[in-house]
């Protein structure tokens, strides 16, 4: 489908690597041409439509790397679909999801991407792409791996947590690395330890500690660094399979991964606002309002924030994706009164993230490069989105942001577009808001105006991770 040709003139154009006044000439849903401000060249462009972008950035659509629509954990499902999901995420300046397909245990890996395909045609509001979460390595699903990275599924998570759910041993954590060291994908791994969590679970609700924080309590920092360095190991053994590890938040969980990238090796990191905003304080709440703050990996002490945020401007951790899998505290997050361990595992947050890494930016925590690396150039060339997604340049898809650096929000679930009851950012200020926002060169988003519609973001096979060392 065509589009208007577009004009975005006058803003601070900011990419991973520049910062100029550059006008954007978009045709075709993708960018055709950037100029400087004023200059001849940009002077003579003409153009349906113009969008006056004085004062304010313009930015690439940011690509949130690890979300789960509609995801089914603790006997109920994530309460965004995919049509609610990606609408909050274009309103919070997203362009592109990477959602978690799931393998169930007996079950091939394409019915599970049938399924995810399924639930997500004709409803996403911005383009989408897949990851499949393998929760059955066996010889068949082995195989399976290879056809999916040809076809544009080119990374999987397992999970050395959750036992009986999605939970892998290192036989089979092997053996997929194995696999991955040949077809190309990309290893995503959830490291926790999740046998010893077993214990500790059933210790603590032994002892009547039932309360969210003792969720905390038991997914110990231990247990999460040492999940990570058998990960490492493990990858190395499979002759240095590239790994990704999911939502680091532990100090000592990002010092196994310096360590490794020091050593030279394909090791990479994502961190999640959740990690970097809020901590233990939240989980231990009065009530059982903790619950709403119940996700795995846990939060942690708030002292462990400096290091993430240290990994993150080291190039230690390369990717901030929210691992929005929300729950509303309603009827859900309820499930686990009296007993923590019955708590679904999740936040809301795909609607968040770009404000708040911007507000990193207000803070000094990260530059403002840095927080499109991190928010989209990273993510794209990690999971094969590049150069369509994460950047302004010829030839790119024509999703960007204008973003106000300057208005200032309070962040809150009466605001927010996310299907789930509360935030976990209730009443926070930040400083900076999405104005407006395209995608392929449609505005989706027109000065605070939802302009989308369900089935405008289209499905994107990915090519192998471009982001090796
Ligand atoms: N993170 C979380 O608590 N829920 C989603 C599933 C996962 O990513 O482990
Ligand atoms: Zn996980
Ligand atoms: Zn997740």
């Amino acid at each position: 489908m065509s589009t208007a040709r577009t004009l975005i003139r006058g803003g601070l154009v900011i990419t991973a690597t520049d910062e100029t006044h550059a006008d954007i000439l978009i045709e075709d849903g993708r960018i055709a041409a950037l100029a400087a401000h004023g200059s001849t060249v940009s002077e003579s462009w003409t153009a349906e439509r113009t969008i006056d972008a004085t004062g304010k950035y313009v930015i690439p659509g940011g690509v949130d790397a690890h979300t789960h629509m509609e995801l089914p954990f603790g006997g109920t499902f994530a309460s965004d679909d995919f049509e609610t999901g990606t609408r909050a995420a274009a309103w919070g300046g997203t362009t592109t999801i990477v959602d978690f397909a799931v393998q169930s245990i007996g079950h091939a890996l394409r019915d599970g991407l049938d399924a995810w395909h399924a639930k997500a045609d004709g409803k996403c509001a911005v383009d989408y792409a897949f990851h499949m979460i393998l929760s059955d390595v066996n010889e068949s699903s082995l195989k399976e791996m290879d056809l999916l990275v040809e076809e544009g599924v080119t990374s999987f998570k397992l999970f050395m947590a959750y036992p009986g759910v999605f939970y892998s041993d290192d036989g089979r954590i092997l053996r997929a690395m194995q696999r991955a060291s040949v077809n190309g994908g990309l290893i995503m791994m959830h490291a926790e330890n999740g046998i010893a969590i077993d214990v500790l679970v059933e210790q603590a609700l032994a002892r009547g500690e039932t309360d969210p924080r003792h969720h905390g309590e038991v997914r110990k920092v231990l247990l999460e660094a040492e999940a990570t360095h058998r990960a490492i190991q493990l990858a190395r053994v499979a002759g240095g399979t590239p790994l990704y590890v999911v939502h680091v938040s532990a100090e000592e969980a990002v010092a196994e991964i310096a360590a490794a990238r020091h050593q030279g090796l394909d090791v990479f990191g994502e961190t999640c606002p959740q990690y970097l905003f809020l901590s233990t304080d939240n989980l231990a709440e009065p009530g059982f309002e903790g619950a709403k703050y119940v996700c795995s990996t846990p939060l942690r002490p708030r002292e462990h924030q400096a290091a993430l945020w240290r990994g993150l401007r080291t190039n230690d951790l390369q990717v901030v994706s929210t691992d929005h899998c929300p729950f509303c505290f309603s009827g859900q997050k309820e499930l686990g009164r009296g007993d923590f361990s019955k708590i679904p595992n999740g936040l809301p947050g795909v609607e968040n993230r770009m404000d708040l890494l911007h507000q990193a930016v207000v803070d000094g925590h990260i530059s403002r490069r840095r927080w499109i690396e991190i928010a989209c150039a990273a993510p794209a060339r990690m999971f094969g989105l590049h150069p369509k997604k994460g950047t302004l340049a010829p030839g790119a898809d024509a999703d960007v942001v204008v973003y106000d650096p300057h208005t200032t929000q309070v962040l809150s679930a009466e605001t927010h577009h996310m299907n789930v009851d509360y935030s976990a950012y209730e009443g926070r200020t930040v400083t900076g808001r999405v104005e407006t926002v395209l995608s392929r060169g449609h505005v989706v988003i027109d000065r605070r105006t939802y302009t989308g519609r369900p089935g405008h973001g289209v499905y994107i096979p990915r090519t192998t991770c471009q982001y090796l060392n």
